[in-house]
């Protein structure tokens, strides 16, 4: 058995499925939507709990804010393990059919930060694995959850003073969203073998007030705490239906 430095979680665990939001607060939030819960650890921006889902064992972790803490949970949740891993972020869209709540999922993301150059160069494709996230569309598609498909930007800042110039570049290239994880998962994800998707939820709109919008986030704005919940809902459910075809 080893200890994880980080995560402080091991493989004793024996956990395949994981989904990983950002911000630690979510993991209290994805804990609503599963059973026999078990908190594990937090440790810095890692919280982690265990649960059920329809009784297959899951579990959430959280990643912290940008790249480098979300290589770090990555690569220790490879080591001890875990075999599917879906992102549940939040995001700010960059095109204006984007609404708050509505959820992206990401079909390849633009690789503007810094944490996966550190692995390979950039013409490597930071892209989900098709079955996971086709499963993921499904589910959204079978419960008319708002949802897009399409490309997303991850970068590593906010408060530049380039920030609307970046964003208009983007969106005028097709970019449906950004944020700050989905390039490392994507990229050092495929690197080490895991099977990986990113669900966004959009709680900036395009061309709107980015901290108001984050404020009224964290507040529980009705709109983005219905996209939290669809993004963790889906994530669970495509989880099941790909352990399901994975036993056959
Ligand atoms: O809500 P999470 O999942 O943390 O995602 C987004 O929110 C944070 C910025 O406010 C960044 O981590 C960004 O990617
Ligand atoms: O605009 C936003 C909102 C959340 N996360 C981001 O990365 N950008």
């Amino acid at each position: 058995m080893e200890n994880m430095p980080h995560l402080k979680l091991s493989d004793e665990l024996n956990i395949k499925y994981a989904i990983l939001p950002g911000d630690p607060a979510r993991v209290d939030r994805i804990a609503e939507q599963l059973e026999e819960v078990q908190p594990l650890a937090y440790n810095r921006e890692y919280k982690s709990i265990r649960g059920l889902y329809k009784g297959l064992p899951v579990l959430a972790v959280s990643t912290g804010i940008g790249g480098p803490s979300t290589g770090i949970a990555v690569e220790e949740l490879s080591r001890i393990g875990v075999t599917h891993a879906i992102r549940i972020g939040s995001c700010g869209a960059l095109q204006t059919n984007i609404h708050l709540g509505d959820l992206i999922m990401v079909q390849g993301t633009v690789r503007d930060e810094g944490t996966s150059k550190t692995y390979i160069e950039l013409i490597y494709p930071a892209v989900p694995d098709y079955e996971l996230l086709n499963a993921c569309v499904k589910v959204a598609e079978k419960e008319a959850i708002p949802h897009h498909v399409g490309l997303g930007r991850s970068h590593d800042s906010f408060y530049t003073d380039r920030e609307d110039e970046i964003d208009a570049y983007w969106a005028s290239k097709g970019v449906l969203g950004a944020d700050m994880e989905t390039a490392a998962l994507y990229t050092i994800g495929r690197l080490r073998g895991l099977h990986t998707a990113s669900i966004l939820n959009t709680v900036v709109e395009y061309k709107d007030n980015l901290e108001d919008n984050i404020n009224s986030y964290t507040d529980g704005a009705s709109k983005t705490m219905r996209g939290e919940w669809n993004e963790i809902h889906t994530a669970l459910e495509a989880l099941y239906m790909v352990s399901q075809a994975d036993d056959r």
